[in-house]
């Protein structure tokens, strides 16, 4: 049977590694690796996986999953590299670090995938984008579309635009997260208690979504449904626009796409 290692168990090790639990892996197909030694411990208690040090996991894998902050990278790939098994495949879900520059750290030939996950992966509804480096195959893509699958969809797309699917899927839920306190906010400011504002909102947002998926409707229909000619939405909308809301939205993306494609430079050419 073959193991999966996940190094790096914070907010989105422990999502993934909970997610594949939940959808039925074994636990005893899994090695957790984490450095600080009392998240090994919680990881162990919590998910009933074996936890080591990377050396451990990476030795025990065919499939090794970097889930450290990418400015961890450089520490981690000299540890795994000596301690792989031939073969083994490695994926990185960290923001903005290239396939080229893990293979340059890595045996070579090693083939490696790299995917931008979301935190909705924590309920089942993840948004993952796979892409593959120059020693990947059609299997290694298939094999890493099963994993994040397991967690919510996932598509492959050329790992060009990485960058841009960091800033809009992998940071996404911040964003719609942000606009939610603020609508409750909202709502308290027009004399709501805060529990009645918090529960429309999240209400009208998981409904909005659902909406927008099943239906299949472009959201301009959807929104252009609920505003009625000269009604309170309208009202409402000309606000956002002369607040140039949209402009800031496309500024704070690219600032996350830039961002992205920083975060794995040397700290000497930055
Ligand atoms: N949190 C999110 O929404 C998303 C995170 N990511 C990516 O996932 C990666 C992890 O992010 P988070 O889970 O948010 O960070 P986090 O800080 O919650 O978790 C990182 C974990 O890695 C461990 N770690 C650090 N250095 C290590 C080392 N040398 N060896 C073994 N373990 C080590 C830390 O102890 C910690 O448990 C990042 O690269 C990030 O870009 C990608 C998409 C979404
Ligand atoms: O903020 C970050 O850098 C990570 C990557 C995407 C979401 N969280």
């Amino acid at each position: 049977m073959s193991t999966t290692a996940i190094i790096g168990t914070g907010v989105m090790g422990e999502t993934l590694l909970a997610g594949l639990l939940r959808a039925g892996w074994s636990a005893s197909d899994l090695i957790a690796a984490d450095r600080r030694e009392y998240r090994r411990a919680e990881v162990e208690a919590k998910h009933g996986v074996r936890t080591g040090t990377n050396v451990d996991a990476a030795g025990a894998a065919d499939t090794v999953v970097l889930v450290v902050k990418p400015q961890d990278i450089p520490e981690v790939l000299p540890e795994i590299r000596e301690a792989m098994r031939p073969g083994a495949l490695v994926v990185s879900l960290c923001a903005g670090v290239q396939t080229w520059q893990l293979e340059a750290g890595l045996p070579d030939g090693t083939p490696v995938v790299r995917v931008m996950p979301n935190t909705p992966a924590q309920v089942d509804e993840g948004m993952a984008a796979i892409s593959g480096g120059k020693n990947a195959t059609p299997e290694h893509l298939d094999r890493v579309t099963a994993i994040m699958s397991a967690v919510g969809k996932a598509v492959t797309v050329p790992e060009k635009y990485q960058d841009a699917v960091t800033a809009i899927s992998g940071s996404g839920p911040a964003y719609l997260f942000f606009v939610v306190e603020a609508m409750i906010d909202a709502g308290v400011m027009l004399g709501l208690p805060r529990d009645v504002s918090t529960l429309l909102v999240s209400q009208t947002m998981y409904g909005s979504a659902k909406l927008l998926v099943e239906s299949g409707e472009h959201p301009t229909v959807l929104r252009e449904r609920v505003t009625s000619p000269g009604g309170t939405t309208a009202a409402a909308l000309r606000e956002l626009e002369v607040h140039r809301v949209k402009a800031a939205f496309i500024s704070a993306m690219e600032a996350a796409r830039d961002r992205s494609a920083h975060l794995a430079r040397p700290a000497k050419e930055k």
